[in-house]
């Protein structure tokens, strides 16, 4: 996980690490690049697991220049393999953090539902 720059909008709170897509790009090359930008590990889009996705509303900017409030989607994916070890390149910090312990962070709104996502997925909340 990674907590996100002071400044920023949701600043201090921890998210998944990732970012926008650029005009064009599709989700699993923005997620080689953002990775590659935010934490300078390499990994192999074809390495991708898709974990889930969270909808909602973007928070308002924190300068109020941006347009209204947009739809938003934010797409959850599992890497178990890369190379090069995550360094906080883009962050305030970054830690390894258990899946049943990322919702105990104080995160952005869709993170928590991706948390969620991504217990499930990991059979986390299995029953007996
Ligand atoms: N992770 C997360 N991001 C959210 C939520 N709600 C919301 O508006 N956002 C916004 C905050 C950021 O502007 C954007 C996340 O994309 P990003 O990390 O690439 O954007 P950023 O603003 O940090 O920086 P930049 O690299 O685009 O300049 O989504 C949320 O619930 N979870």
């Amino acid at each position: 996980m990674q907590q996100r720059r002071f400044a920023a909008v949701h600043g201090g709170l921890w998210e998944f690490p990732g970012g926008k897509l650029e005009p064009g790009e599709r989700p699993e090359t923005a997620a080689v690049r953002e990775l590659e930008e935010e934490l300078g590990v390499r990994i192999d889009a074809a390495a991708l697991e898709t974990v889930g996705f969270a909808s909602g509303i973007t928070a308002a900017s924190k300068d109020n220049t941006e347009s209204a409030q947009r739809p938003l989607v934010i797409l959850l994916y599992a890497c178990r393999t890369w190379q090069g070890v995550p360094d906080a390149r883009d962050a305030e910090a970054i830690a390894w953090v258990r899946p049943d312990a990322i919702a105990s962070l104080e995160m952005p709104p869709l993170d928590y539902p991706l948390a969620e996502a991504l217990n499930r997925y990991l059979g986390a909340y299995s029953r007996p």
